[in-house]
């Protein structure tokens, strides 16, 4: 069932008499409960997608639409950005209370999606500090439970993990994986990892260099849970990172030239 219809999207940013093409004729279709990853060379616009999408930004031409297949009042996304996701003020469960209380959703609901998310991210000792108390890592637990608390119609995630150490960043990519597979939430994910795309996507969009565009829709059809072993080892997973390799790096070079 269709969650995400991108249609003929163009995106220009202007300044006087100056502008950047920054997406052309993006078409995409994304299904319910997918997990897909962005992919591209710097500054070809993925945080500006995921922006459009986020109804941060307008599109200059084209559509998007979200489908939305349930009645109640729930918020159409929530986003994970890389750093600074949290509220300084609050502590780890204000913070991921935070959309619940927004939306005034029933304090009894509030305080069960609370907990269960603080619990499946592994801050229950944690719930009552402050973020300046908090690791990166923890910093970032809290944004994915509040974006899953707040029970979104699709989470879009910024390199959500692109500031954590490795083995911080494999631990919150299976916690991830787990609640994304019980929640069957619709994910768009952009990262420039290409072992982060291979571990978690069932589809990965290649980018082109500015203006962007969607080159290629890899489908991964390559059992879960995934290892790190396996994307190094297997000769189908080696053969699409060596593919998404060659893509960034001719990209890559492209930009260089202009
Ligand atoms: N508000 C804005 N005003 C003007 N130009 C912008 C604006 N936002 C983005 N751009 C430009 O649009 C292009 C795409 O930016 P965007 O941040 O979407 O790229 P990206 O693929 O996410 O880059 P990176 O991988 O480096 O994060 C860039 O050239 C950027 O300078």
């Amino acid at each position: 069932m269709t969650k995400i219809e991108i249609s003929k999207l163009d995106k220009r940013f202007s300044k006087g008499n100056k502008y950047i093409d920054a997406l052309s004729n993006i078409d995409l279709v994304i299904n319910e409960g997918e997990f897909v990853c962005l992919l591209g060379p710097s500054g070809c616009g993925k945080t500006t997608l995921l922006r459009i999408l986020a109804n941060l930004e307008k599109p200059s031409n084209g559509y998007v639409k979200i489908h939305s297949q349930n009645k109640k009042q729930t918020p159409t996304q929530s986003m994970v950005f890389q750093e600074n996701g949290v509220i300084p003020w609050l502590t780890v469960e204000e913070n991921v209370a935070f959309g619940l209380k927004m939306r005034h959703t029933p304090e009894e609901f509030t305080q069960k999606q609370t907990d269960y998310y603080i619990n499946k991210v592994g801050l229950s000792n944690f719930r009552k500090l402050y973020p300046k108390e908090l690791s990166g890592g923890m910093k970032q637990r809290v944004s994915i439970a509040r974006a899953f608390a707040n029970d979104p119609e699709i989470l879009l995630m910024d390199e959500p993990f692109a500031a954590l150490d490795e083995q911080n960043k494999f631990i919150l990519q299976e916690e991830l994986l787990t609640i994304w597979q019980e929640t069957e939430k619709t994910v768009l994910f952009i990262t420039h990892s290409i072992d982060e795309a291979l571990l978690l996507s069932d589809r990965i969009l290649l980018m082109s260099a500015q203006p962007g565009q969607i080159v290629k829709d890899i489908k991964l059809n390559i059992p879960r849970p995934r290892s790190i072993e396996q994307v190094r080892s297997v000769s189908e997973i080696t053969e699409i990172f060596l593919e998404i390799w060659e893509h960034l790096q001719r990209e890559v070079k492209q930009t260089r030239l202009i």
